[in-house]
């Protein structure tokens, strides 16, 4: 289990990481979300002790990870965003050698190795210099490195950027069969990256935190919150003012247009279609189609992670009184 505790970190006068708190469970595959300068790897290499906090606590199975590096660092395995690989070593040179540095028992050193190379589909490539292999065979040597001693814990920083879909979904399958025996944090940008193997979401945006759940709660609880598309005959410019000024309306998005109408998504509040409708009719403007839609996960990331303060605390704030409803604990 690891436990991050109102974690701060500071550049300068900016908070790359702001009081974020949160546990990951044994035997989860944790995704780590947000978009690029959330704060994602800022945390990650805190967590595995390469990076001092400003503030705030890690625990590692119960072990702080800055007063007990050691035992902390010993239930890691790390894949960093750039892996320190040395291109003029052999794939089983750069394992060995890895071993060593991780204190593995020599006696048990050969015998991992093996199975580390087979887990990863390395076998053929033992001999290879790293500097010959392609950017997917390099993200494996990265993750074999960091399963090397079989830590409880894994933890994975991008570990498909860059790769190509076949590569994605190899190295996919890899992170599925290594839940089975350890607790897997993956970091990504990518919403349907993480929602292909993770079985809890962390959503994080400027160093906060924003929400924490299963991917199908998160998609639950924010449809229950109300979207809807709708259509009106209408220019987009006076249809978006008209809609927003509903009461109930939190957001809306021009998804489409012709030369006499506009289709909008609305995120909305309680059910407001009847207020829509007639704010529309009085404005003379006809709606011609109205329907309510799930909001799918990637809108919710979207405007929750939305680089405009308003909209993502909009969306937060929507989450929040869903969550309430539903009696969601956190
Ligand atoms: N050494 C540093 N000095 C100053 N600012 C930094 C430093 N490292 C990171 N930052 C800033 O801290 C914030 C968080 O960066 P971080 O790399 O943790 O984000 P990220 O979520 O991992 O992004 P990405 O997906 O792009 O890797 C960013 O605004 C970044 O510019």
């Amino acid at each position: 289990m690891i436990e991050v505790r109102d974690l701060v970190k500071r550049y300068g006068d900016r908070n790359a990481v702001d009081h974020l708190s949160f546990t990951v469970e044994d035997g989860q595959i944790f995704g780590f979300l947000g978009p690029n300068g959330a704060g994602k790897t800022t945390t990650m290499n805190i967590m595995t002790g390469y990076l001092a906090a400003t503030g705030g606590q890690v625990l590692v199975e119960g072990h702080d990870i800055l007063e007990e590096p050691e035992a902390a660092k010993a239930c890691i395995g790390y894949l960093p965003e750039l892996p320190p690989l040395y291109p003029d070593m052999t794939v089983e040179e750069y394992l060995a050698f890895c071993a060593e540095l991780k204190r593995i028992p020599r006696q048990e050193q050969e015998e991992q190795l093996d199975q580390v190379l087979a887990l990863t589909h390395l076998e053929e490539m033992s001999a290879r210099l790293i500097r010959n292999l392609s950017k997917g065979y390099r993200q494996r040597v990265g993750l074999a490195q960091a399963i090397l001693g079989f830590p409880k814990i894994i933890i994975l920083d991008e570990p498909t950027v860059g790769l190509d879909p076949k590569q994605v979904v190899e190295i996919r399958e890899l992170i599925r069969h290594l839940s089975r025996g350890h607790t897997v944090i993956i970091s990504s940008h990518i919403l349907s990256e993480i929602r292909a193997v993770c079985d809890r979401v962390l959503i994080i945006r400027k160093g906060r935190f924003v929400v924490c759940d299963t991917p199908d709660e998160l998609e639950e609880r924010l449809s229950a919150g109300g979207s809807l598309e709708l259509t009106a005959k209408a220019a987009p410019e006076q249809a978006e003012p008209l809609l927003r000024s509903v009461q109930g309306v939190v957001s809306c998005t021009l998804l489409g247009q012709t030369a006499d109408s506009a289709r909008f998504s609305v995120r909305t509040e309680g059910d407001v279609r009847e207020a829509l409708f007639f704010a529309f009719a009085e404005a003379r403007c006809p709606l011609v189609e109205l329907r309510p839609r799930m909001a799918s996960l990637e809108e919710v990331f979207l405007d929750l992670t939305d680089d405009d303060d308003e909209v993502a605390a909009q969306a937060a704030a929507l989450f929040q009184r869903t969550e309430e409803k539903a009696g969601v604990r956190k």
